[in-house]
């Protein structure tokens, strides 16, 4: 017998119904994959499960008995966890703090930091992560937060994971040690749900895969009868061919003097780096996570200093202290960190996209119109096919996660800036909107704009990039162009053996 099953679920949120009747199970001891595109309705789905959001219709089971869960707690006490997309860690407190956060061990009353480290640590090694215990989390990586999310939900008896796309920030170590676990917790008999984009974990590591398209289940089969094709088909009704939207082959025959030039750049986690973006231009920086590439992508927008070296721009000697010089200096950034980096959490999607072009959208009287933003949001909203309720004054909150990295996307595209640095500017999206996203990145540079793709996915830089730099371990190892970039020549160029020029 399953362990959850629920049949016609339905969900609202206003007028607009997200879930159409969801009939769905989640076995003990076995991992279903859940997919779909960007705003389908799977992040939904699971915050039901996990009672996180209440549904309108249909019903849950647990053993086989009704259960409508009323609050995380009570869904908890039913051993079902969700770890979220939204990491919801305390920045200020330490990685063991978090780690056990919510369900602090006491002697006599009093909070045991002993015990405290203790069980922190034993949860944080079933992940065989190597994250400092007294470190406080606003300090740690993306990645390295998320760990401490799976690590909380590891403590108390679980017999239901919920995974919301847990590896977009993982390295692929990470990544690997999570599949570990989540293989010795289904042969302990957990029941696990994993939401991913990522296509070839699904055959890693599920037993079935389930797909969801516009609220409804498209595809519920076992991983051993179904391929790539049949997923993608399931979740975007066409087949999807990954392709190249580079310039030409060869890269550009004629190059313009660069915009920007960096030169023997030495930083936070990244020496002796150089490169320069020329107008009209899409450079790669592919390196996999840690290897420095988001670190020089920070640092070309002022979010970092550079301790060493020179960067200019139009010729000129630049020093970018904070991200205003970088906004003051014309350089666009989209944040590998989306929540906590670029996301203005209160206000609505317009406001969002149009936050740095405000100056010049208000125009010469400095008087900003709602009208204005809108005219902004509608231009790429149907550009990008961003998934919303059609109303610019939606709040960007309401949006699912993948929509929400279009319309920050769109806001560096509205705000035509001369230099472009987008960090993992795929990051949470589905198969279709990638090359949407690619093609945006292409139609810019077709205008003229020099663009810096940092990334360590590399189907980002083999479609975009006219010519790509390979960082390990904060060096640069290779430098290819054109046709050069290939997935072998990317991997195993990452991998650190090979010395290209
Ligand atoms: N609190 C909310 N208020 C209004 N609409 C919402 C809310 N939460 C989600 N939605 C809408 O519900 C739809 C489904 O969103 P959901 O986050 O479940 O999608 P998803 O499949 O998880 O997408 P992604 O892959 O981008 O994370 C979206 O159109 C989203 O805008």
């Amino acid at each position: 017998m399953s362990f959850l099953s629920t049949h016609g679920i339905t969900k609202s949120f206003g007028p607009v119904e997200v879930l159409h009747g969801i009939d769905f199970t989640a076995e003990a001891g076995s991992v279903v994959a859940l997919l779909g595109e960007n705003g389908a309705g799977k992040s939904t789905f699971v915050k039901i499960l996990a009672g996180d959001h209440g549904a309108d219709g249909g019903e849950v089971l647990i053993d086989g008995e009704h259960r409508r869960f009323g609050s995380v707690a009570e869904a908890r006490s039913a051993g079902i966890r969700l770890i979220s997309q939204e990491i919801a860690d305390a920045g200020t407190l330490t990685v063991a703090e978090n780690v056990v956060l919510g369900a602090w061990p006491r002697r006599m009353g009093v909070v045991s930091r002993r015990e405290t480290r203790r069980r922190a640590a034993g949860l944080l090694d079933r992940l065989r992560a190597d994250v400092p215990l007294n470190r406080p989390v606003s300090e740690l990586r993306l990645g390295e937060r998320q760990i401490v999310e799976i690590a909380r939900a590891l403590a108390g008896e679980s017999r239901c994971l919920l995974f919301d796309e847990p590896t977009a920030a993982l390295s692929d170590v990470e990544a690997g040690r999570l599949f570990e676990l989540i293989a010795d917790l289904r042969d302990s008999g957990v029941a696990i749900v994993y939401i991913t984009h990522r296509l070839d974990e699904v055959f890693r590591i599920a037993d079935r895969a389930c797909v969801l398209r516009d609220g409804r289940i498209s595809l519920d089969r076992p991983v051993a009868e179904v391929t790539t094709a049949d997923l993608v088909q399931a979740m975007v009704g066409r087949t999807v061919v990954a392709r190249r939207f580079a310039g030409s082959q060869d890269g550009p025959s004629t190059r313009e003097s660069p915009v920007l030039t960096l030169r023997d750049a030495s930083g936070d986690d990244f020496t002796d780096v150089s490169l320069s973006i020329a107008p009209g231009e899409v450079i790669g920086l592919y390196g996999k996570v840690g290897s420095g590439v988001s670190e020089v992508a920070e640092t070309l927008f002022g979010m970092r200093r550079m301790a060493r070296g020179e960067l200019r721009l139009d010729g000129e000697a630049l020093r970018l202290r904070t991200p205003a010089d970088g906004i003051r200096a014309g350089v666009g950034f989209l944040p590998s960190d989306r929540q906590g980096q670029a996301v203005l959490p209160s206000r609505s999607v317009a406001e969002n996209l149009a936050a740095p072009s405000w100056r010049r959208l208000a125009g010469r009287g400095g008087l900003m119109t709602r009208g204005r933003e809108a005219r902004a949001y509608r231009r790429w909203h149907e550009a990008l096919s961003i998934r919303s309720r059609n109303t610019p004054d939606q709040s960007i909150g309401t949006l699912s996660g993948g929509n929400q990295q279009k319309v920050l996307l769109a806001r560096w595209l509205e705000c035509g800036s001369r230099v472009l640095v987008l960090s993992e500017p795929t990051r949470g999206v589905d198969v279709g909107a990638r090359q949407e996203i690619y093609q945006a990145i292409r139609r810019l540079a077709a205008d003229g704009t020099a663009v810096l793709v940092a990334s360590s996915d590399y189907e980002d830089i083999i479609a975009v990039a006219d010519q790509a730099a390979v960082m390990v371990r904060g060096r640069i190892v290779a430098v290819l162009g054109g046709t050069e970039i290939t997935t072998d020549r990317l991997t195993e160029s990452a991998g650190g053996a090979l010395r290209v020029r």
